[in-house]
């Protein structure tokens, strides 16, 4: 595999990194684990790369920022350096971070010794050492905390450790490997709110999890895995969003056969009925006007109706529909 460090206009110019047809498999492995990946990672947007367990998640992570090499396709980074384009190791080394998976840090160390310890590694002047230990503490809530040990530390702590030292030698492309397993609500937000600020910052971010809701909160692009293949590549910019389709759901004492049937006339041909029994009818609507419409007979007869609810099509939809797609082109080619 070839990974190259690029002048930014050999790249498309709003682009950092982009892969093409990677494909790894693990020795004695006679599956690949990463199959003919390719992808474009913008300048200051977050990549999502979501699929379910196993499906190389963490291997493309890893052949991305060049922990392990992949046996066909390349890599271009843009160039990150300001002046002389450096080699792609030293370009990884000094523009990029990984947040792995499991704790990288000494759980006998307290927070305030393992920072030290990680940012002496790739910064020898004391007084910027000083100063990097400050805004990582900042910046990740742990000013508080940095004397305890990190193994008394909760998971939310933890994790917060984990980011603290991959942002404390001020990354510009961070990857982020499933960065919020095992937390509480609490202290996932927390993570999240912290990297949106990072997004906010100009931080190109590259994030897997299972967490779907944080993906659609956090992500531009997405890219969805099974068994080491893209199967979709989503653009979920605000644009897209917009497109996306709205679910309509009614509760109601009773909805009778008429008020259905006026309301698919509305909705007809692109609306489609999912479910309908007395008490609730669930309608896909495809845009503003059918939307009007309906809106017009329900105000008819509001008195029937106990609660109606708007939900856009939401990324999780997105991922049972790819997914299912290419569990029925698989039963095809049985
Ligand atoms: N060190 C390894 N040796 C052999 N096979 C491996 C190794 N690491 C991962 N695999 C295999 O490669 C495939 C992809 O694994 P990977 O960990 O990249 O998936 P993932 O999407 O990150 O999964 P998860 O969501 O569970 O973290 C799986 O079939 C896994 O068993």
């Amino acid at each position: 595999m070839d990974i190259n460090v690029q002048s930014e206009n050999k790249l498309n110019h709003t682009s950092i990194i982009h892969a093409k047809d990677l494909s790894f498999k693990y020795p004695n492995n006679d599956y690949y684990s990463v199959n003919k990946v390719s992808l474009d990672i913008k300048r200051g947007q977050c990549l999502g790369i979501i699929g379910p367990n196993g499906a190389g998640k963490s291997t493309l992570i890893s052949l991305l920022c060049g922990l392990l090499k992949a046996e066909q396709g390349q890599v271009d980074f843009a160039s990150l350096a300001d002046e002389k384009p450096l080699s792609w190791q030293a370009s990884i080394e000094k523009y990029v971070a990984l947040i792995p998976q499991e704790y990288a840090f000494y759980p006998e160390l307290s927070i305030k010794q393992n920072l030290e310890y990680f940012i002496a590694i790739s910064e020898p002047n004391r007084k910027k050492q000083k100063q990097l230990l400050e805004q990582a503490l900042n910046q990740c809530q742990l000013t508080h905390v940095a004397k305890q040990k990190a193994d008394s530390l909760s998971g939310g702590y933890k994790r917060r450790l984990n980011i603290a030292i991959a942002l404390s030698k001020s990354p510009e492309v961070i990857f982020l490997d499933e960065p919020t397993v095992g937390i509480d609500p609490v202290s996932r937000q927390d993570i999240v709110d912290l990297l949106e600020q990072l997004k906010a910052q100009g931080k190109t971010l590259i994030y897997t999890s299972h967490m779907l809701n944080e993906v659609e909160q956090l992500c531009d692009d997405i890219i969805l895995l099974e068994q080491g293949k893209a199967i979709a590549v989503t653009d979920i910019s605000n644009n897209q969003r917009q497109n996306m389709q709205i679910n309509l759901e009614f509760f109601a004492d009773k909805i009778n056969a008429s008020f259905i049937a006026q309301l698919n006339s509305a909705a007809s041909p692109a609306s489609e009925k999912d479910s309908s029994n007395e008490q609730h009818l669930r309608l896909k609507v495809a845009d503003i006007s059918q939307l009007q419409q309906i809106m017009q007979i329900v105000s008819q007869d509001m008195s029937s109706i106990k609660s109606l609810h708007f939900a856009q099509n939401s990324i999780d939809q997105l991922y049972f529909d790819a997914y299912k797609n290419t569990q029925s082109s698989k039963d095809v080619a049985c």
